[in-house]
């Protein structure tokens, strides 16, 4: 099934790419010559087999990992080299950086702290209650966009675990990422939760590029627009679902079924 094209609501652009990406740990090369191209307004799916080089990719390119060869740009700066916390300000935004849900507060004030920080890597816990006061309509905002409007002043830790990553989705939105990166966002959900951040990301993708780690083909064939296979740290495919789905290649390294 491929993603209809009314889906797409601003016009494609490449935001962030990477050429000749490569990562060795210590002999063991882990990413080889991986080139992406990221685009504005699509959700792009990196899938493949455990132990393919998916969360080395993700590393290298939110900068937590330097490349062993390679170079990366986003939104047209080369930031090969630049900090984790710098390219987290300048739009890359990985959901784990500030996914860490405060369980003593309300989900309003965890979206109010998540908004008041910097870069999303530090928190100013110092700042008293009302000076967040001033963030409360861009919270609510938020708050909307997830579809937790009925929890707003619900205790997180009270939140079902599906509700709990949809909060942590909030907290990541509070930064306005131009580019977000999810590492397996439906992972442990079931499938009414599943239903429910699909149709998120599917949301803030309209105004943003999306690359997901996904291992639930069915949300990856429902929701995304591209997706990149990896094999043992190499691209082995790359198209719209409905592409890789039926190359051969791909069915036998990673799918394997008839149904895939
Ligand atoms: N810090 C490290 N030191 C040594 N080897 C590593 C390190 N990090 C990852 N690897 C190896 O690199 C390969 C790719 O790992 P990676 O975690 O990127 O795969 P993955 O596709 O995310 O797998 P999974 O789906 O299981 O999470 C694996 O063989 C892994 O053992």
């Amino acid at each position: 099934m491929a993603v209809p094209a009314q889906d797409l609501h601003e016009e494609p652009r490449v935001v962030l790419s990477a050429r000749g990406l490569s990562k060795s740990f210590g002999a063991f090369l882990a990413v080889r010559d991986v080139d992406l191209d990221i685009e504005h307004a699509r959700v792009h799916a990196l899938i493949g087999p455990n132990g393919a080089g998916k969360t080395t990719v993700f590393n290298l390119l939110t900068k937590f990992l330097q490349p062993t060869a390679g170079s990366i740009t986003l939104l047209g700066t080369d930031i090969t080299k630049t900090s984790p916390d710098k390219v987290a300000r300048m739009g890359l935004v990985r959901s784990f950086q500030i996914s860490a849900v405060f369980p003593h507060l309300t989900v309003l004030d965890n979206v109010r702290v998540a908004l008041q920080r910097p870069n999303g890597l530090s928190t100013q816990f110092w700042l008293p209650t009302s000076a967040l006061d001033r963030l409360n309509d861009r919270a609510d905002e938020l708050i909307e966009t997830v579809g937790l409007k009925r929890e707003r002043n619900a205790i997180a830790a009270d939140l079902s675990y599906g509700r709990k990553r949809v909060l942590e989705i909030a907290t990541t939105l509070a930064l306005d990422p131009k580019v977000l990166l999810l590492d397996e966002p439906m992972a442990g959900m079931g499938q009414e939760d599943i239903g429910t951040v699909s149709n998120i990301i599917r949301e803030v993708a309209k105004t943003r590029a999306v690359l997901m780690v996904e291992h639930n083909l069915s949300v990856v064939a429902d929701i995304c627009h591209q997706v990149t296979v990896l094999q043992r740290g190499e691209i082995l495919a790359e198209g719209d679902y409905a592409t890789v789905s039926k190359d051969e290649r791909v069915r036998l390294a990673y799918m394997g079924t008839e149904d895939a």
